[in-house]
């Protein structure tokens, strides 16, 4: 095998991190910085060399996400901090009394943190100085499925952190609502049973074994906990969200402090209306005590913890499209 000379690996390393830097403006940050011809020319000459020189393949070089293994199945994987389930609640109501609940056990008023509740499937990702090592459904909140392989193929999944560090973080992987109607439009075509909505489009995609397929559907994330915090000091939710984009992950900018509940249901109310016009579907606003102290010292139930809250918007009547428009 032809031996790349110094320069050749150079200019390898230079075009990695030029088009990683570029996909994660495009793909994390939603800021292109450049048109996509620049991108492809880039990307072609890269693939070119790792042609010629396979020995300069890295595994973050962005020709890792095209996928390209088929897996015999999945592994199971056992999660160290469990994921848990939310206690939903369904109007003011609820919220002023789980507000109430949390006043009466900390002995104070406190701040919260409101979050879009994402469609989409509960996924946890680990991270060993600063490289995705593992990634798993949340199955029932201690067994899940390792999909390692597939969600490498997620875009806005940093490959490697801007720090060398590890941890464990948790979020959404969704598919956003144009993908979903681009995918169904395809699939009608091609004569194949449709997705009813794109959390499950998105589970369907991630358990696929051939992981070209992953790849083609343009999932997305939204990452929202920091579950194994590693040297990573956050004391607080709304901090924790801020360390997350720091260190490459992408968040969702929607969030907001809330001081008190009518600031919350003022937020519940705005993205109420909002709802229709996000590029992802959301059915609710997840509620969250802000100090993590104050999480600890509320703890969980059995399946949920107290300090936090899923407020469900009631189902979405069906966006009636063009063609179901009864013409008279
Ligand atoms: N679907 C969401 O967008 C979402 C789900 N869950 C959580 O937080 C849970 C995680 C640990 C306890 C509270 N936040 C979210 N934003």
């Amino acid at each position: 095998m032809a031996v790349p000379s110094t320069e050749v690996q150079q200019r390898a390393e230079e075009l990695r991190t030029t088009l990683n830097q570029y996909a994660y403006e495009y793909y994390v940050k939603d800021q292109p910085s450049v048109e996509d011809y620049v991108y492809d020319r880039l990307y072609k000459e890269l693939v070119q060399l790792e042609t010629d020189y396979p020995q300069l393949v890295t595994e973050d070089s962005p020709t890792q996400r095209v996928g390209g293994i088929v897996l015999p199945g999945f592994e199971k994987v056992i999660h160290d901090i469990p994921l848990y389930s939310l206690n939903d609640v369904f109007d003011k109501e609820e919220i002023i009394a789980f507000d109430a609940r949390v006043q009466k056990a900390l002995g104070r008023a406190v701040d919260y943190v409101c979050e879009l509740k994402i469609d989409g499937l509960s996924i946890s990702l680990k991270y060993e100085n600063g490289r995705f090592v593992r990634g798993a459904t949340r199955g029932d909140g201690t067994v899940g499925e390792n999909i390692t392989e597939n969600l490498k193929t997620v875009k806005s999944i940093p490959l490697k952190l801007k720090e060398p560090v590890s941890l464990e973080v948790r979020g959404e992987c969704y598919m956003p609502k144009a993908s979903f109607i681009r995918l169904n439009q395809v699939r009608e075509e091609e004569g194949l049973e449709v997705f009813a909505n794109p959390r499950n489009a998105a589970a369907g995609s991630l358990r696929q074994l051939d992981t070209r397929i992953a790849a083609s559907r343009n999932l997305s994330t939204f990452l929202y906990t920091l579950a194994d915090f590693g040297p990573i000091e956050a004391h607080d939710q709304f901090s924790a969200l801020d360390e997350l984009d720091s260190l490459g992950f992408r968040t969702n900018h929607e969030r907001r402090l809330c001081r008190t509940i009518d600031e919350v249901w003022a937020y519940i109310e705005e993205f109420h209306e909002k709802r229709s016009e996000l590029p992802y579907e959301i059915d609710g606003v997840v509620i969250k005590v802000n100090d993590f102290s104050d999480q600890d010292t509320l703890g969980f139930t059995v399946k949920a913890p107290r300090w936090a809250a899923a407020y469900k918007f009631p189902p979405e009547e069906a966006e009636t499209t063009i063609e179901e428009i009864e013409w008279t």
